[in-house]
């Protein structure tokens, strides 16, 4: 029933105006399924590999849809990737491209739930799946490699942990966001905004801690639940010669970490991502130690998805949690296993976007489908507020 019949490629526009792959995945029996591909601006120097998406269409055509089409399964998500796998014949999509094979991977998953007449989380995660909802990390100030001559530090994201429901949780970042604005006019600070839609103000990282502070404060006090916040620091992008770079000012690694905990700690910080460099475990263990017991120290450039680069973390104790962006594996059955091996550790699996966005809401069902902890989706704008609307439709049964 669920046999793939076509595959379809085509370029289409992502929110920073680039083109990205969007595949389209017809059954025998009529299930249809179409996702596109994100992209990244901070990418981690391990991930897949995503390219031009005229090659990256061109190289699927020519390898991976001769081994799809008639050949496997759309419901059968596993028999898919390996395809995938198999039609690229690398570790790291460079032949077929990643962008493409997350593109036909997620295709092919929401053409399987189609033809089950199932939700694409349901699919995914199973009937006992859809009953936790994961806490959105609304990006409400940021700067680094999403906006110029602002925040060094990426992104300050405000975790609504006490809300009720999804949807309080949702329009409880869009508050606090808004909040933050009022607080930067109050200051006179004018702000663009990155390409996330978080506020990029001309700022130093211990004003946006003020800031983000205030108006989290605030909105708590106003909507009467728990709202607190945390960081993507994507602290890569900073490190140069060994050492961070702040503006003109640097920091050793002893110092980045001792930084890093007394954040955590004078700001009560509930989650901070990428705190050290992408190639440095040691450094992730000894602040996991530090902190671990009260914060989630999250790897994303450090993990890449990549299940043995996230053994690697196991083995020494690095972060207590990891970052899931399909696309920087290639395939949904990969971005699965990180989430398993995970979580199989005792670790947090949070799920996330990309800075470069569609308006596709594959990644609300997997956090669903996951039953991760959180979903790093953006605040407002199209492209992310797609993603939010969809967990408050799946909240309501109503996909
Ligand atoms: C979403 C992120 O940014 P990008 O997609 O640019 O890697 C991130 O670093 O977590
Ligand atoms: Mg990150």
């Amino acid at each position: 029933m669920t046999r793939i019949t076509s595959i379809s490629l085509r370029r289409v526009l992502d929110s920073r105006g680039n083109p990205t792959v969007e595949a389209d995945v017809l059954t025998a029996s009529g299930g249809f399924g179409r996702a596109a591909a994100p992209s990244g601006a901070s990418t981690g120097e391990y991930e897949a590999i995503e390219l031009p998406p005229t090659e990256a269409i061109a190289a699927a055509r020519r390898h991976a849809v001769p081994r799809l089409v008639d050949e496997v399964h759309a419901g059968n998500q596993r028999e898919v990737d390996r395809a995938l796998r198999g039609a690229d014949g690398t570790e790291n999509f460079s032949e077929i491209g990643a962008n493409s094979a997350v593109a036909i991977s997620m295709a092919a998953a929401k053409a399987g739930a189609d033809v089950l007449g199932a939700p694409l989380y349901q699919h995914l995660g199973g009937a006992f799946r859809g009953d936790n909802f994961p806490t959105p990390l609304g990006n409400v100030i940021g700067g680094g490699e999403h906006a110029k001559e602002a925040t060094n530090i990426q992104e300050f994201l405000a975790a609504p942990v006490g809300a009720p429901s999804v949807s309080e949780a949702v329009f409880a970042n869009a508050k606090v966001h808004a909040r933050a604005s009022e607080i930067l006019d109050e200051r006179g600070v004018p702000a663009a905004k990155g390409d996330e839609g978080a506020w990029a103000p001309a700022v130093s990282d211990a004003e946006a801690f003020e800031i983000m502070d205030e108006a989290v404060s605030d909105v708590e006090d106003e909507l009467g639940f728990e709202i607190r916040f945390g960081l993507d620091i994507a602290a890569s992008e900073m490190f140069e010669d060994g050492v961070y770079h702040y503006g003109d000012e640097t920091k050793t690694t002893d110092e980045q970490i001792d930084y890093v905990a007394e954040m955590v700690d004078e700001y009560d910080l509930v989650y901070v991502e990428d705190p050290l460099d992408e190639n440095d475990y040691e450094g992730f263990a000894e602040l996991t130690d530090r902190v671990g017991d009260r914060t989630l120290i999250c790897g994303d450039d450090l993990f890449v998805t990549n299940v043995d680069r996230l053994q690697d973390g196991i083995d020494v104790g690095a972060a207590n949690s990891i970052l899931i962006k399909p696309n920087q594996i290639g395939t949904l059955t990969d971005a699965f296993d990180a989430v398993e091996l995970a979580s199989r550790n005792g670790m947090d699996a949070v799920i996330s976007h990309r800075s470069g966005e569609t308006e596709d809401t594959t990644i609300a069902h997997l956090a669903v489908a996951t039953d991760a902890p959180f979903i790093k989706t953006g605040t407002v704008q199209g492209e992310r507020t797609a993603k939010l609307n969809e967990l408050i439709r799946i909240a309501d049964d109503a996909v």
